[in-house]
């Protein structure tokens, strides 16, 4: 069985359809670039709407303090995920702002890209490996899959994320292959970027548990 995080939720029936489906995180993306970018209300919304009833994860790219600072104030989240270029040292300080702690997103295309782990396992809680993004692509949510095969049988310092083009279809074969205790998806349960489809959830979510 496999835990799972919904990413881009922009909407409360995602957000129900993640939470009754049983998702251990849901994420919030906080840069505007992104079709799944939340207004500071939206945030404030659904983080409220999620409290207590599943960890909510807000997603940045490259923020400053006080882009951290204004999440924290109107969302409160568990855990805050770095998706850009932040180094350890950003990393570090970026620890306050989150209830829970930090994911770190590793952009990962050939096996020597999963050596960037091991100057983040001293400042984030959780990796997440997800395929790194195309030239003048998104940060994330890219529907992009890496050769999950290059995860078997490593060991890192801490918990760890598998991501990148993930969906109900391929979820089971993705956690066999890597071993991945834990999965991301986003694109792979929507029905239009940034719209995401309930059904899919569900579908995922139920793939991902039984995996
Ligand atoms: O999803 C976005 O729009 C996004 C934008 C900027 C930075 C990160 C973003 N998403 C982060 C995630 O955790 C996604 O779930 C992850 O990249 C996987 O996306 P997908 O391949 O579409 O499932």
């Amino acid at each position: 069985m496999a835990e799972a995080k919904i990413c881009g939720i922009t909407d409360a029936r995602a957000l129900d359809a993640a939470i009754d489906g049983g998702a251990r995180f849901v994420g919030f993306v906080v840069y505007p670039k992104s079709p799944r970018h939340l207004s500071r209300d939206k945030l404030a919304a659904l983080a409220e709407r999620a409290r207590g009833q599943v960890e909510t994860v807000v997603v940045t790219v490259d923020a400053d303090e006080e882009l951290l600072a204004a999440v924290a104030a109107c969302a409160g989240p568990d855990w805050i995920q770095l998706h850009g270029s932040e180094n350890p040292g950003k990393t570090a300080q970026a620890r306050q702002y989150a209830q829970r702690g930090l994911i770190k997103a590793i952009g990962v295309a050939r096996p020597e890209d999963l050596a960037q782990a091991a100057a983040f396992e001293p400042v984030a809680d959780m990796l997440m490996f997800d395929a790194k993004p195309p030239p003048g692509g998104l940060p994330g949510g890219n529907a992009l899959a890496f050769d999950w095969q290059i995860l078997a049988g490593r060991r890192f310092g801490r918990p760890w994320m598998l991501s990148g083009g993930l969906t109900p279809a391929n979820v089971a074969e993705a956690v066999s292959a890597s071993g991945a205790a834990a999965v991301d998806v986003s694109s792979g349960v929507e029905a239009s970027a940034g719209l995401k489809d309930p059904l899919k959830i569900a579908e995922f979510l139920a793939a991902a548990r039984s995996a």
